[in-house]
């Protein structure tokens, strides 16, 4: 459902993703890893229409078979469209608008019945752990870091776009939001959605993540099973974000994802 082939991403005449390459099939749940400056990020980005106007893309991103490479997220059709899980989540929130409110904007266009958007928010809002009575009326800034994760996660969960795109969605949040964050992922996830995860930690791509896509330096240096990443790494730099990811304690094999 994903093809991104030779992609490459420029500022100037400096080139940042230097023909990326990686595929995803429906249902697949890929992470993209790497030491900071990688390029996972901007890969990302590319791939879900938001990267910065003044950044250059070249190669293609094929979502259900349409190019879309370079296209901004809002001029893409339905069919290409990336839901997007992003660090920051308070600025992809309004921020007077009630959570009620933002999933009703968002249920919109599938539910013109205000009882039926009414039903379907309050049970989204319990798919990612949070109380409708509740979590419902408040705004953003009356949220917690963890909660606005969610909010965010239960908007993509609403969107019937095919692909999932989330940066890094854990990353400023405590060990019990992130893993109710991760749950949440892969809650949005099934279905048959696509997948990109980016995280530079492979203990977090080993538990949500079948495959892993290691980028270096804008290349990628290793596509694997997670297994593989995990028991045989076959590129240093893989090698050395295993060792890492071990000194920080890695899950057992058995809390890897299939
Ligand atoms: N708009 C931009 N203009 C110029 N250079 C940029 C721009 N955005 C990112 N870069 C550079 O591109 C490289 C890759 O950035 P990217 O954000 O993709 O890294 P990353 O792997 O996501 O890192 P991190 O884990 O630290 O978030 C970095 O060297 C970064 O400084």
């Amino acid at each position: 459902m994903l093809d991104v082939a030779d992609l490459t991403v420029s500022a100037g005449r400096t080139t940042l993703v230097a023909g990326v390459t990686f595929s995803l099939s429906a249902g697949e749940r890929v992470a993209l890893v790497g030491r900071s400056g990688s390029g996972k990020s901007l890969t990302a980005s590319a791939v879900a229409g938001c990267l910065a106007p003044d950044l250059t893309v070249r190669g293609s991103v094929r979502v259900n078979g349409t190019d879309v490479a370079g296209v901004p997220i809002a001029r893409r059709p339905a069919q290409a469209r990336a839901a997007l899980i992003v660090q920051d989540s308070a600025a992809a929130l309004e921020p007077v608008t009630t959570v009620r409110r933002h999933l009703g904007l968002a249920l919109r266009a599938r539910h013109s019945d205000a009882e039926t958007r009414t039903a379907a928010a309050e049970s989204v809002l319990r798919a990612v752990d949070l109380e409708p009575a509740v979590i419902g009326p408040r705004r953003p800034a009356e949220l917690s870091g963890g909660q606005r994760q969610r909010v965010c996660i239960a908007l993509a969960l609403v969107s019937d776009a095919p692909l999932l795109v989330a940066d890094e969605p854990t990353t400023a949040l405590d060990v019990v939001s992130a893993r109710t964050v991760v749950d949440a992922v892969r809650t949005a996830a099934d279905r048959g959605r696509g997948l990109v995860f980016v995280t530079h930690d492979l203990a977090i791509a080993a538990a949500l993540c079948s495959r892993v896509v290691v980028l270096d330096a804008g290349r990628v240096v290793e596509d694997a099973p997670v297994r593989d990443v995990l028991t045989r790494p076959a590129h240093a730099v893989t090698a050395d974000l295993v060792e890492r990811a071990r000194a920080l304690s890695l899950p057992s094999s058995t809390a890897l994802a299939s």
